[in-house]
């Protein structure tokens, strides 16, 4: 079965995007694998599915797949591409839409000036919901490494993220580290690992382990969970320009359960059609 798709990426983390709406798509985790696969298959970061909404008032239903096969809460950086391609598909003519995830409903939105926004609901702390396991929440967990203690945020935005601030996101063992933090017992779902730097109280650098895809080169629910970490240890303001290796997001959060707001870019790179 030949099957069309579109390859997008949003600051460098990468998707391939498959229209649920007009074809029924159902998908094993080892034919998602082999889609993943950058030498036998397309290559993505995450496979985005695009399905008719659920539930009236609702425009789409948006499913998110890790490289491993994975299915997952959330995307940000994919959220915004999954806006572009409904729109360039003509799925939708709305600018703004409503689109049901595993863990809520986001609303993304396109600007202007090309660029996407994206509400991405509100952030969760409590250790049940991230889930880690933890007596109660707090804003700094300490967690046994590789013999090292480090200090942890931890946040949920749909997905679960761990943030620790570092000095230099250019010098942190992000792959070391970031594994072994992604496969910790203590998350029982397993983890998205952060590093932050922070550059000024509105401006930071950060890396991603994402859990089921290894680091990618921009994680929009990354960043959103850097953000809010920052502002609740005290570190960062209410708007924040993060730097990520594939460029930059700004993210808003203004604290308890306001939601977190992303703006970024989303870029469609070619089409094709693969026989699975
Ligand atoms: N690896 C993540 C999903 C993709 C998140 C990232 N690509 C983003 O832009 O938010 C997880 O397992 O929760």
């Amino acid at each position: 079965m030949k099957i069309p798709f579109t390859k997008m990426q949003g600051l460098g983390n990468d998707f391939v995007v498959l229209d649920g709406v007009r074809q029924s798509i159902s998908l094993s985790a080892e034919q998602i694998r082999r889609l993943g696969d950058r030498r036998f298959g397309i290559g993505f970061d995450q496979l985005l599915l695009v399905e008719p909404a659920r539930e009236a008032g609702h425009d789409f239903r948006y499913r998110i797949f890790n490289n491993d096969g994975s299915e997952v809460e959330q995307c940000g950086n994919g959220a915004r591409c999954f806006a572009r391609f409904v729109h360039d598909q003509h799925l939708t003519d709305k600018a703004e839409i409503r689109v049901e995830t595993a863990r809520g409903v986001i609303v993304p939105k396109l600007e202007a000036d090309g660029l996407v926004s994206v509400d991405m609901g509100s952030p969760r702390f409590i250790p049940e919901q991230i889930p880690f396991l933890a007596e109660a929440d707090a804003i700094i967990h300490p967690l046994e490494v590789a013999g090292r203690t480090i200090d942890l945020t931890v946040v949920s935005m749909g997905n679960p993220h761990a943030v620790q601030v570092v000095d230099d996101v250019d010098t942190a063992p992000v792959t070391a580290i970031g594994a072994l933090i992604e496969a910790h017992p203590r998350f029982p779902a397993r983890v998205n690992a952060g590093f932050m730097q922070i550059v000024s109280r509105s401006e930071i650098r950060l890396r991603v382990f994402e859990r089921g895809a290894g680091e990618t080169l921009a994680c929009g629910t990354g960043a959103c969970a850097a953000v809010v970490a920052g502002i609740r240890r005290g570190l960062l303001d209410d708007t924040v320009l993060v730097h990520a290796r594939g460029g930059d997001l700004t993210i808003r959060w203004q604290g308890d359960q306001s939601p977190v707001l992303m703006t970024g870019p989303a870029v469609t790179v070619y089409q094709g059609e693969i026989a699975l």
